[in-house]
């Protein structure tokens, strides 16, 4: 995000202020080209009604932002807000998942398939969050399976890896982040269409965010496992966003840390509290 910090710190503050979601934003790393992508997770299974959704959806609508080259905006609901969302929302605004399912759709009763998103014209899905791989036991492997079928079906993907505190106590934060992005690129055939989000557990919904320096250290981190594991040119243009207790007194700061792409941000944005202040 070292391209154009003011932009996204300016984007980080609109949306923040007007949503009361989860906002992902990310910039390309290399100089040329820059942009930016956020994503808005418009609330997770205990967040949300469809009359709050339209609240939220409408303020989005009127939020000012740099244009689609610059910052691209992603909001991503529940499965079943889906198409409300992309029925109401503005045009240069995406719509993304929240998950899908590993394969090809067939009888998994109360999944949703990548078929399905594709058939409904949403672009984006998030893939591997912390709380699925820790609740719902999505291993590495599963997750690499489940982006390597989500590209395969033309979605874009959002990978989210990520330390539990203990891990990052016991100094294994670059092992336990590397092995989860290894699972990931090896099953990546597109990484045009991949976007990594370094969202550490003990910082999603606690309110402890990292430290700039923190995020950018795994950040750079990463990159240089990208150089070193797929190539120069994957490590320079993919985005590798932060997301965990982001708000917009902290984005700032993130948002200046050279290998910090964007934000995935969730608890900020739902409260009007955030919204009042800014
Ligand atoms: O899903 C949301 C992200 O994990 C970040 O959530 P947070 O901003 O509430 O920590």
């Amino acid at each position: 995000m070292a391209n154009c910090p003011g932009l996204v710190s300016e984007a980080v503050d609109t949306i923040i202020s007007g949503v009361g979601i989860v906002v992902m934003l990310s910039f390309a790393s290399d100089g040329a080209g820059a942009f930016s992508l956020i994503v808005s997770q418009i609330g997770c299974l205990q967040n949300g009604t469809a009359e709050e959704v339209k609240k939220i959806v409408t303020i989005l609508n009127e939020a000012e932002v740099p244009s689609e080259d610059v910052v691209e905006v992603v909001i991503s609901p529940p499965f079943v807000f889906l198409t409300l969302v992309k029925s109401l929302l503005r045009s240069d605004f995406a719509v993304a998942a929240q998950n899908c399912w590993v394969r090809r759709g067939g009888a998994f009763t109360g999944e949703i398939s990548a078929e399905m998103l594709v058939n409904l014209g949403i672009p984006w899905v998030i893939l591997g969050h912390s709380e699925r791989r820790s609740l719902l036991g999505e291993t590495n492997e599963f997750v690499g399976d489940k982006v390597a079928y989500a590209l395969s079906k033309g979605l874009k993907v959002i990978a989210c890896v990520g330390e539990t505190l203990e891990q990052r106590e016991s100094g294994s934060t670059t092992e336990v982040v590397a092995a989860q992005t290894k699972a990931i690129a090896e099953r990546v055939t597109n990484w045009a269409d991949v976007v990594i989000a370094y969202e550490p557990v003990w910082a999603i919904g606690t309110g402890k965010v990292a430290t700039p320096a923190q995020a950018q250290e795994v950040h750079f981190d990463l990159r240089k496992w990208l150089e070193a594991n797929v190539s120069t040119e994957v490590a320079s243009s993919t985005r590798i966003i932060y997301g965990g207790s982001v708000n917009a007194a902290n984005s700032k700061e993130l948002a200046g840390q050279p290998d910090v792409d964007g934000f995935l941000v969730g608890g900020a944005s739902l409260k009007v509290r955030t919204l009042l202040l800014l």
